[in-house]
């Protein structure tokens, strides 16, 4: 899981009647210079300062949160979102993650500002705030998830857990369920819809209705699984030699060994843990056969093949060289598998005190599910609740899991894990999202080159390329196709370095034609490696095998949709051609 960071800074009071909030694009912004271009071509700067007076009318006040909002949905954007450049022209915004990371930044801001201000200016602080968070509810009633929970189904060992955790300081107003379903109010509940997760396994449920800024869990760093915790241990005076080992590593062998310690500190922890993670890493051969020609493979081999070279690393080696410290039945491969799993399924990076970040597991927030939810349209959307988590506050020395967007009592209380492909979330995670998800693309192996690029343009340098399912695009007209225009662009220019209009004139149409025809090849390639489609027979087939089947329908949805954009493509461009011909 990500933490995500704030790259929007404030400013301070000019005077009584007056303060100004700046919002700047940090020059760090790995999207700096694409993103930079769009602020400039939308009229605004890099940073800007907007200046509240005490007399701003609710009006103004409301223009001046559109003005502040159209900058921190630039500054927000994330590399697919740029890339793919379009937004929803009708809502007004990128995506619904966008839009809750900029309204939560802008909220951050007005919060900074309001200490040590005028009582004046309190007051029209107050009246942004208020706006701000009537936009976030606006956004949230179209989204509304109701849960229902049975009771009865909350484990034992959920339970001494978490009265562990509160014995240890944990302040929590989440409940742990262990299987709930749920179903949509609102428009869609309107229409009779009624969704169920399925494999979701445990979750947290709001315990009460839970306001934007109310904190749903404090964890307290003394119950923090961190790199510390490996220091103060035997296998650390070994483990120190060894050349290359990382801290994640040395976490990975503790926590091997530390889960059969009738004595942890963390036992309780270890004893909510799944005896199986049923991620990627452990798909058996049949799934892996099923995946033949797809990312998913190839990024489950990778994965693999990394976990294994670093296992051979260290075993058997450790065990022959300090039987008594590295037990060899604690260390087995499929020991150290379930351990890979255990991280990366479940640890979450945290800046603490110091301003270093480390890998953590925490106990009880591990309960945090990845926020998936399906649209009134149908699109599924990354709506989590909580945005901004992962730095430990000094003050009280924990860990706070503030809400970004209210939930009410019985409402499962979600996160995101990341802006993750759902390749990456089967192999590291072991779940497919439901529906379509905007991070599915498909990376398109084109050696970009240095001389390639064109030093004015940003929008136009990409070191890597990529497509999505074009049922995404709202533009499917000439020049355009539903396709990435930074593809396209590329592509072009390989074909005329000094192509400047997109005009109908006869050479660019040609050159239109050819792009398509080149993509339309690649992409026949790529869905002939995939195969024919395969039976899924729900009831007989395992985990494994369905995950895998699923994901390579996905990259077959994807590679058909692109291939009909661009035979529909060849049919416009052809149609603008005859033109010249007759
Ligand atoms: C940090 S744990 C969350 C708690 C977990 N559900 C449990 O029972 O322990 C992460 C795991 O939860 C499951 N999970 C999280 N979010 C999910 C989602 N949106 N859909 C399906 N499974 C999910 C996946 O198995 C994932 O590896």
């Amino acid at each position: 899981m990500e933490a995500v960071e704030l790259c929007l800074s404030n400013g301070t009071a000019e005077n009584a009647d007056n303060c100004s909030i700046v919002l700047e694009l940090t020059e760090n912004d790995p999207l700096f210079d694409k993103k930079k271009k769009l602020l400039l071509d939308k009229g605004f700067g890099v940073k800007l300062q907007i200046y509240l007076k005490s007399s701003s009318s609710l009006d103004s006040i409301s223009n001046t949160l559109e003005r502040m909002l159209q900058i921190g949905r630039i500054i927000h954007l994330d590399e697919v979102e740029l890339y793919f450049g379009e937004h929803d022209t009708q809502l007004g915004f990128y995506s619904t993650r966008n839009e809750l990371e900029a309204l939560n930044s802008m909220l951050l801001l007005v919060n900074n500002s309001l200490s040590g201000q005028t009582y004046k200016l309190v007051n029209v602080l107050q009246d942004l705030q208020e706006a701000v968070i009537d936009k976030i509810h606006k956004m949230g009633n179209k989204y509304k998830v109701e849960m229902k929970i049975d009771k009865t189904y909350i484990g034992d060992k959920e339970k001494i857990l978490v009265q562990w955790g509160e014995n240890n300081g944990v302040r929590t107003k989440l409940e742990i369920a262990c299987k709930f379903s749920r179903f949509r109010t609102g428009w869609a509940g309107l229409l009779g819809s009624l969704k169920c997760v399925e494999g979701a396994g445990r979750g947290t449920i709001a315990m009460e209705d839970l306001k934007v800024g109310d904190i749903a869990l404090e964890i307290p760093v003394s119950i923090i699984i961190s790199e510390d915790i490996v220091y103060k241990c035997d296998l650390y005076n070994i483990l120190q030699k060894i050349d290359g080992m990382s801290s994640e590593s040395m976490l990975l062998l503790w926590s091997m060994k530390e889960k059969h310690n009738c004595d942890s500190k963390f036992k309780n922890y270890f004893e909510t843990l799944p005896k199986e993670f049923n991620t990627g890493l452990s798909f058996g051969v049949d799934a892996i056969m099923a995946l033949e020609g797809t990312l998913l493979l190839e990024e489950i081999m990778q994965a693999k093949e990394h976990l294994r070279n670093q296992y051979d690393e260290f075993f058997p080696a450790l065990c022959n060289d300090y039987p008594d410290i590295f037990p060899a039945e604690f260390y087995t491969w499929e020991q150290f598998l379930w351990a890979c799993e255990l991280w990366y399924s479940n640890s979450m990076k945290v800046m603490f005190a110091d301003g270093k970040l480390r890998t953590c597991l925490i106990p009880i927030a591990g309960f945090l599910n990845h926020s998936n939810i399906l649209s009134d349209c149908g699109k599924p959307e990354l709506y989590p609740h909580i945005v901004h988590y992962g730095k430990v506050d000094s003050v009280t020395n924990s860990l706070k899991f503030p809400l970004s967007r209210p939930c009410s009592a019985g409402e499962q209380c979600c996160l995101s894990y990341g802006n993750f492909s759902t390749s990456h979330l089967i192999t590291f995670y072991g779940f497919s999202p439901q529906g379509d998800n905007p991070y599915d693309v498909i990376p398109i192996d084109i050696d970009v080159g240095q001389d390639d690029c064109i030093e004015d343009c940003p929008m136009s340098n990409w070191s890597t390329h990529m497509v999505q399912g074009t049922w995404r695009s709202n533009n499917h007209n000439i020049f355009h196709y539903g396709l990435p225009t930074p593809l396209l662009d590329y592509l072009r220019r390989v074909r005329n370095p000094l192509q400047q209009e997109k005009d109908l004139s006869q050479a660019n149409l040609e050159i239109e034609l050819e792009v398509l025809e080149d993509l339309q090849s690649t992409f026949s390639a790529m869905m002939e490696s995939l195969g024919d489609s395969d039976f899924v027979d729900g009831e007989n087939t395992s985990w494994d095998v369905k995950l895998a089947m699923e994901s390579k329908d996905l990259q077959r949805k994807i590679i058909s949709s692109i291939l009909t954009s661009c035979s529909a493509g060849c049919k416009l461009v052809e149609s603008e051609l005859s033109r010249f011909v007759s």
